[in-house]
């Protein structure tokens, strides 16, 4: 299943946050989506998941354009998982979950043992299963996190968007969690905020600075010196690996004097 922006722009607020952005992810691929804060890839996010509707271009799912397929047939086919995403407190982390069939129940096809099943298995991969009964509101951050990815896993979608997953999630858990979207045979787009998990886990990476989309590519091609100096305003060192991965060192005072006030928070996370 191919999902593709076709110069889209999006405004709001009066300003142009998108502006003519185009990119397409092929079935099976893992594509990153980096850039500061507020360069927009949650708005790119929310239209490329039809949440949205761009004031320009357009978003196709498989050549159709997304806002032209039914909502049940779009969480058939892709799961969004929000930066924020908040779920009633009063619900269980399995009712949670068990969100993630609403698109395939109706009259016709109430709860089978299939949902069961399915809802186990999306705990289980997520290491959920053991605090299935807990009440959502008495959960940490991190465990939330985890059940948005199993009810998103649960919806047995073909496309994942997921923006920033590993918020909350310790360092274990981060290397998991994207280990686990990676092996399932899915196309996912994840926002991320720490380069060298792109690195490590995207095919292709597009840059997004101030509503652009300025670089799509390789990790190893993307991800260069230059590039992370004039967009996240930091220096870095990069040692590329034999096998094509490549590692971001952060290199704390050395950022040039003039870009010391850029958003450098970004890549707070990148420096070992
Ligand atoms: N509904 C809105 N009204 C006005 N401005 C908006 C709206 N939504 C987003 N913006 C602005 O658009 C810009 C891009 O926001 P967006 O959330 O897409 O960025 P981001 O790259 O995901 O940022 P972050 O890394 O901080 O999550 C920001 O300046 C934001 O303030």
């Amino acid at each position: 299943m191919r999902l593709a922006a076709s110069r889209v722009s999006w405004s709001a607020g009066g300003g142009d946050i998108l502006k003519d952005v185009s990119l397409s992810v092929e079935a099976g691929e893992f594509l990153g989506i980096i850039g500061p804060n507020g360069s927009g890839k949650t708005s790119l996010m929310s239209l490329l998941s039809g949440i949205r509707k761009p004031r320009s271009g357009e978003v196709l799912l498989d050549g159709v354009p997304i806002g032209a397929l039914g909502r049940r047939t779009v969480a058939q086919r892709l799961a969004l998982v929000e930066q924020q995403a908040e779920t009633g407190e009063r619900i269980t982390a399995r009712q949670a979950v068990e969100l993630g069939r609403t698109p395939y129940l109706g009259p016709l096809s109430p709860w089978s043992p299939d949902d069961d099943r399915i809802v186990d298995a999306a705990l289980d991969n997520v290491d959920m299963a053991d605090l299935a009964g807990r009440i959502w509101h008495t959960l940490s951050g991190g465990e939330r996190q985890r059940l948005h990815i199993a009810r998103a896993l649960a919806q047995q979608p073909r496309i994942l968007l997921l923006d920033e997953p590993t918020n909350h999630l310790d360092i274990g858990h981060q290397i998991g969690l994207l280990d686990l979207v990676r092996r399932q045979d899915l196309t996912v787009v994840a926002a991320l905020h720490d380069l060298n998990h792109a690195a490590m886990f995207c095919d292709r990476i597009a840059v997004m600075q101030a509503g652009r989309l300025v670089a799509l590519g390789r990790p190893r091609d993307v991800l260069t010196v230059e590039r992370i100096r004039d967009v996240f305003g930091v220096d870095v060192a990069i040692e590329h690996e034999p096998d094509g991965g490549c590692h971001i060192r952060f290199r704390p005072g050395r950022t040039p004097p003039e870009r010391r006030t850029a958003p450098a928070v970004a890549l707070a996370t990148t420096g070992t």
